[in-house]
C-alpha cells in the first residue's frame, strides 16, 4: 500500500496504542509462567511473533474480544519447537526467543524476514555458547537464520552493551529459570538502556527479581514467573506517541491535539515530550490522568542525544526538518542497525523533500526551516518508524507526500493512518 498525503492541520483526541516492548515482555514473560493474564496488549505483527514462539514452547495465546490475553505458560522449560520460529521484522522477538531456545533440551530454528536476517545477533550467539549451549548462523555472517541448542545452566558471561540492549534483556529473562542464574559483565557501555529498565521492570512485576550490579546485571536462577493477581496491564507506548506529539507540534490548529494512555513508566522515549517542548511546542504533560496536550508553535533546532532513546531518531529527524536552524542528533550509530539503517534513511528520504542534511557515523544534523520542505514520493523501506516519520513531515510539506510500501506501520501502530484521520490528515491510501 502506498499512502499520499496532502498538506493538513490536525485537531482532536488520539489514544496511544499499548507499548510493543512492554507487551513483548509481558507476552514471554507468562510464558516462561504456569499462566498469566496479559491486559491491553498491543496486538501487532512483532507482538504476534513473540506470541506464536510461546505457542512453539508449549504454551498457548489465547486473545479474547477485549483484547485481553490468555496465556498458558511452558513453565520454565520450553518444549524444543515443532517448526521453525519465524520472528518476522521483530528484533525484540528474535532475541529474546533465541536466549528462551537455548533452554530447551534440543534443537531450535529462528528466522525472519529479509531485514530481520540483515540485524546483528552475533555478540548474543557467542554469549550463549560461552554459557554451554551451541548457538550458530547458519552463513556464520552473526545473522540468522540461527539454529540453537539447549539446555544451558547458567552462569558468568560477558557481552558488549554498544550493539543492542535486547541481548541484556534476553539473558535476564532465560536466565532467571536456569539452575545457577546469570552474572552478566558489560565489555563497552550499555545503549538503549532504559530498555533494560523496562525488563527489570516487568521481572519485578512478574515477581523475579533481577539486578544491576558493578559490571553489569545479574540474576539468580530458580525463580518462577507469576505477576501479582495473575494479571499483567501493558502502559501506553511512547515511541508511537512521538507521532501524534510531533504531529501536533508542526501542524495543531488553534485547538491542539490530546494524546490519552500516556502514563509514567520506566520508557527512555517519553524524553519525546521535553524534546518537543525545548524545539518550542506548547506542551502540557499531566502525568496523574495521563493525558498530554500540545499545540503548534514555531519549533527551533536543537541538538539532542539518542544514546538512550534510538526509536525517536526518525521522529526527531522530520521535526528538525520542520523546525528553524540545525537539529542534530548525536550517539545515533546503534540507530544504524534497526529494520533498516535509520541514520540514512532519514537522510535520504528528507533530501527527497529539499532538506539537506549532514550525516556522520553517528550523528544526523537536519538544516530545516518550514519553507524548505516539499511533497515526494518517498520509499517507507519497509520500516514503520521510517513510514510514519515521512508521513508527518507530509504534514507541513508544500505538496502532496507519497510514502511507498507504507502498510509496514502494523509491526508497532496498526491503526495509525486511521488516527490520522481523525484528527483531520487528508491522506489517501493505495494497494
Ligand atoms: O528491548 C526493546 O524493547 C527495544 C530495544 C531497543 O533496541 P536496541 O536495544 O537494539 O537498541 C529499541 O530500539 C527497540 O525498538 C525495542
Ligand atoms: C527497532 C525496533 O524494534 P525491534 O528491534 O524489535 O525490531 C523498533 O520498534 O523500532
Amino acid at each position: 500500500m502506498n499512502v499520499t498525503i496532502s498538506p493538513s492541520s490536525v485537531a482532536g483526541t488520539a489514544r496511544a496504542p499499548p507499548s510493543k516492548s512492554y507487551t513483548h515482555r509481558a507476552i514471554l514473560a507468562a510464558g516462561y509462567a504456569d499462566s498469566a493474564t496479559v491486559r491491553d496488549a498491543l496486538w501487532s505483527a512483532d507482538t504476534r511473533a513473540t506470541a506464536r514462539a510461546v505457542g512453539l514452547f508449549g504454551g498457548d495465546v489465547d486473545r479474547g474480544d477485549d483484547g485481553r490475553l490468555e496465556i498458558d505458560g511452558f513453565d520454565g522449560r520450553p518444549d524444543v519447537p515443532a517448526d521453525v520460529v519465524d520472528c518476522a521484522n521483530s528484533g525484540t522477538t528474535m532475541r529474546l526467543v533465541t536466549a528462551a531456545a537455548a533452554l530447551a533440551d534440543g534443537t531450535t530454528v529462528l528466522t525472519g524476514d529479509e531485514s530481520l536476517r540483515s540485524r546483528p545477533q552475533g555478540p548474543l550467539l557467542e554469549a550463549l555458547a560461552d554459557l554451554g549451549a551451541t548457538a550458530d548462523s547458519t552463513r556464520g555472517n552473526g545473522q540468522a537464520p540461527l539454529v540453537v541448542t539447549g539446555p544451558l545452566s547458567g552462569g558468568e558471561v560477558s557481552i558488549p552493551g554498544d550493539v543492542s540492549s535486547q541481548y541484556i534483556t534476553a539473558l535476564l529473562m532465560a536466565g532467571a529459570v536456569t539452575d545457577e542464574g546469570l552474572a552478566i559483565d558489560l565489555e563497552t557501555e550499555l545503549k538503549s538502556a532504559p530498555y533494560v529498565d523496562i525488563t527489570l521492570e516487568v521481572l519485578d512485576d512478574f515477581g523475579v527479581d533481577a539486578r544491576h550490579t558493578e559490571d553489569g546485571f545479574a540474576v539468580d536462577g530458580g525463580q518462577s514467573y507469576a505477576p501479582t493477581g495473575g494479571e499483567y496491564a501493558v502502559p501506553g507506548d511512547f515511541s508511537s506517541i512521538s507521532y501524534p506529539l510531533a504531529a501536533g507540534a508542526i501542524a495543531a490548529d488553534g485547538e491542539g491535539i490530546r494524546i490519552e494512555g500516556a502514563h509514567p513508566s520506566a520508557q527512555g522515549d517519553t524524553a519525546i515530550v521535553e524534546i518537543v517542548e525545548r524545539m518550542g511546542a506548547d506542551v502540557d504533560w499531566d502525568r496523574e490522568s495521563g493525558t498530554i496536550d500540545v499545540a503548534a508553535a514555531p519549533l527551533a533546532g536543537i541538538e539532542v542525544d539518542v544514546e538512550d532513546t534510538p526509536d525517536l531518531l526518525p521522529t526527531i529527524a522530520t521535526l528538525g526538518a520542520v523546525a528553524d536552524g540545525d537539529t542534530k542528533i548525536t550517539n545515533a550509530e546503534h540507530v544504524r542497525y534497526k529494520e533498516t539503517d535509520r541514520v540514512s534513511a532519514m537522510a535520504e528520504a528528507l533530501g527527497k523533500m529539499g532538506v539537506e542534511t549532514t550525516e556522520e557515523r553517528d550523528s544526523l544534523t537536519v538544516h530545516g526551516g518550514d519553507s524548505t520542505l516539499e511533497g515526494a514520493t518517498v520509499s517507507g523501506r519497509d520500516d514503520h518508524r521510517i513510514i510514519m516519520a515521512l508521513a508527518l513531515a507530509g504534514l507541513a510539506a508544500d505538496g502532496e507526500t507519497t510514502i511507498e510500501g507504507a502498510d509496514h506501520v502494523d509491526v508497532s501502530f496498526p491503526g495509525f493512518f486511521d488516527l490520522l484521520e481523525e484528527v483531520g490528515v487528508a491522506l489517501e491510501r493505495r494497494a
